[in-house]
């Protein structure tokens, strides 16, 4: 297992740039040894950072991308939690992505098809690999720890199976949701969590530092071989007392 690397940033204003300069080095990379970037995106407020700092990025070159999604809600895209929707109308719209390489998750099936359907595209776009290994995933955590659509105390957590599941009982509405499962994030060779905002303080503390009682299934993110990377503002880091990374202005991750 790569080792982690916690890095706190006094207010997500200086930590979004270093992301999108984190997501840009690491496609070049991997557009020079493989061909593509496969970028795994997540909703919640990673798509208006992303939305916001990508395209600020100069000569941001998308056209070599594959962009799939850890997770979505079973909604229409024109609904306002379609995490697919948001990041149509303020992120595709903006960097040259080819529309073929996006997968979109297709909400207008029932959630078990929604899942296969997601889980068939994924094996296509890997083919040969028992599990998809995306170069970069962008995760979320929520302040019940959760990360994807993978609640605290859910049976999905134990999935080995399956590359993507769905759920619905999700806790946080809507319920129906797919979600890739840890066996798939815990593959990918880059997992980047961002977490800002001083309702994720408490449960960061406990994600990074640890807890009596089951992990948070943001804590069971922990890639086999890959690099984890955690990006924090000061108010979500407020109860840490970990040794952290504090870059200077203008850092490079
Ligand atoms: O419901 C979800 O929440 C998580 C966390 O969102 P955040 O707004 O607290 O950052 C998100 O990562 C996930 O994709 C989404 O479906």
């Amino acid at each position: 297992m790569a080792a982690r690397r916690v890095v706190v940033f006094p207010s997500s204003a200086e930590l979004g740039p270093v992301l999108a300069e984190l997501v840009s080095s690491r496609a070049g990379k991997a557009i020079a040894s493989r061909g593509r970037f496969t970028l795994g995106l997540s909703g919640g407020s990673l798509v208006s950072m992303l939305s916001k700092e990508l395209p600020a990025l100069p000569n941001l070159d998308c056209s070599k991308w594959v962009v799939g999604f850890c997770d979505e809600r079973l909604v229409p895209s024109n609904d306002p939690e379609s995490t697919y929707g948001l990041y149509k109308n303020q992120l595709f719209t903006k960097i040259n992505i080819p529309e073929t390489a996006i997968l979109s998750i297709d909400s207008s099936l029932p959630v078990n098809e929604c899942a296969e359907d997601y889980a068939r595209k994924l094996k296509e776009v890997f083919p040969g690999n028992d599990k998809p290994v995306f170069d970069m995933l962008l995760l979320g955590m929520g302040p019940d720890g959760h990360t994807c659509s993978l609640f605290p105390g859910h049976p999905l957590l134990e999935e080995t199976a399956r590359i993507v599941a769905p759920i619905s009982d999700s806790p946080k509405p809507p319920p129906q949701r797919v979600t890739m499962t840890l066996p798939v994030v815990n593959s990918a060779r880059c997992v980047v969590f961002v977490s800002t905002g001083g309702s994720k303080a408490p449960v960061l503390k406990e994600v990074l530092e640890g807890r009596e009682g089951p992990a948070f299934p943001a804590a069971r993110v922990l890639p086999t071989e890959g690099e984890l990377f955690w990006l924090i503002d000061g108010p979500a880091a407020a109860d840490l007392t970990i040794t952290v990374e504090k870059p200077g202005s203008g850092a490079r991750l």
